[in-house]
């Protein structure tokens, strides 16, 4: 388990950029030194505010995007194509205009994919992830360079909302979700034990909306009740955030603002 740190930037534009700039340099580090990079997606307003900085960032064409593996932290299990998507949201944002390799773009299942239910949607997540997990890798996931996570105004992180079975699960990589309070009800999510794995994990936290969330979550409240709590990475745990977001912490926990 790592200490969460914490970064605090004037405006959601600002960290938007600046956690673009941040993955860029993380991906190219890692590609320079495996070949490849990993990385886990995330949905919502911060998730989708990151992607188009990346999109326009001067430095984007550093990263080789043909060896680059992209999974998602969760999904609305919807049709495919639906605007509701967390994959058809990356798309729009960013991953319809860079050179991916197809193969390597891990989407979660839609509901009029080939399994019964949320539930098999969820467990044929789990068997690709294992699948390519290798020998050196942590609790059946791959190596995950960063994984990224919106934080919830209800302190959700990925699909595990406070108090629902999900948020309890210890044993599965990716659970599906029965009636989550946010719409849609019905979603498919990785776990805390998934979520752990990742070397990184960068939760995300801009507007005046998160202010409570990251201040619960940030002063020792426990998973079950504030899943962000119990998000973090085996290496880093990285709190990005915006003043409006920042302004319920006690000012203890953070440097003064860095940018
Ligand atoms: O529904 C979801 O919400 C969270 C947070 O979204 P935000 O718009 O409040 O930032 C997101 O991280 C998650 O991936 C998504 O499915």
């Amino acid at each position: 388990m790592s200490t969460p740190q914490l970064v605090v930037h004037r405006d959601k534009e600002l960290m938007a950029e600046a956690a673009a700039a941040r993955l860029i340099t993380r991906i190219v580090d890692a590609q320079a030194a495996r070949g490849s990079a990993s990385v886990v997606l995330t949905g919502g307003r911060n998730g989708n505010g990151l992607l188009a900085a990346l999109g326009s960032a001067p430095a984007r064409d550093a990263v080789d995007w043909s060896r680059l593996d992209l999974w998602w932290g969760d999904e609305r299990f919807l049709p495919e194509g639906d605007p509701e998507r967390n994959v058809t949201q990356a798309r729009a944002a960013l991953l319809d205009r860079v050179p991916l390799d197809p193969a390597r773009v891990h989407a979660m299942p839609a509901s009029d994919g080939p399994y019964v239910d949320v539930d098999a949607a969820a467990a044929a997540y789990a068997e690709e992830l294992a699948a390519a997990a290798g020998p050196g890798d942590h609790g059946g996931v791959p190596t995950f360079d960063v994984l990224m996570l919106g934080v919830g105004p209800d302190t959700h992180v990925a699909s595990l909302f406070p108090e629902l079975p999900a948020v309890r699960e210890t044993e599965r990589t990716v659970v599906g979700v029965h009636g989550a309070p946010k719409p849609p009800p019905v979603r498919v999510s990785l776990t805390l034990p998934a979520i752990r794995a990742a070397k990184e994990v960068w939760l995300l936290a801009a507007g005046e909306d998160k202010a409570k969330a990251a201040a619960i979550a940030l002063s020792g409240a426990g998973e079950v009740q504030a899943p962000a709590a119990g998000a973090y990475g085996r290496s880093r745990t990285l709190w990005l955030l915006d003043a409006a977001a920042a302004s319920e912490l006690p000012r203890s926990l953070y440097p003064p603002a860095s940018a």
